[in-house]
């Protein structure tokens, strides 16, 4: 696949997405970092979404709740580069009735090759990082070509 590159720009567009037993840990994520975060475009699943917005007071844009959609929702907005970053603590010790969709997610976010936590500490990094706060040109693929030589 031919790449191209796009500029992930200095205020983000940051989706944050917890499975059930994970989401004390993303609240107490985004409340540490809540000035910081509070600079740059939310968007979460469902019940994330809310349970952000009713702690920290922070404006998210809530999607579905993952089991009825929201991680589809999530993937398309990658796709269709309106996600600069996923922060997304998935549960590897429980089962949830949508994993095709958490596969599909996490599968997006890298064609789409955007930064991804999936733990807190990856989350520290990413958010620690000087590249957080600064424009970044990263790699895509280069669909328009993709589209081109596939109509040749
Ligand atoms: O299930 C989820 C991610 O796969 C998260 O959905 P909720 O934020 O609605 O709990």
């Amino acid at each position: 696949m031919e790449q191209t590159s796009r500029t992930i720009p200095e205020l983000k567009h940051i989706a944050l997405v917890a499975h059930d037993h994970c989401k004390s840990s993303l609240l107490q994520w985004v409340s540490t970092h809540k000035a910081v975060l509070g600079n740059h475009t939310l968007y979460a699943t469902g019940t994330t979404g809310n349970l952000i917005q009713r702690e920290t007071g922070l404006e998210v844009n809530a999607m579905l709740s993952g089991p009825m959609g929201g991680d589809q929702q999530v993937g398309a907005l990658i796709s269709e580069g309106k996600i600069d970053l996923l922060i997304f603590f998935w549960d590897p010790l429980n089962a949830v009735p949508h994993d095709p969709d958490v596969k599909a997610l996490l599968r997006l976010a890298t064609v789409w090759n955007i930064p991804v936590a999936t733990n807190r500490s990856t989350a520290d990094f990413i958010i620690h990082s000087p590249l957080f706060s600064q424009p970044v040109d990263i790699l895509i693929p280069d669909y328009q070509r993709y589209l081109q030589q596939r109509l040749q």
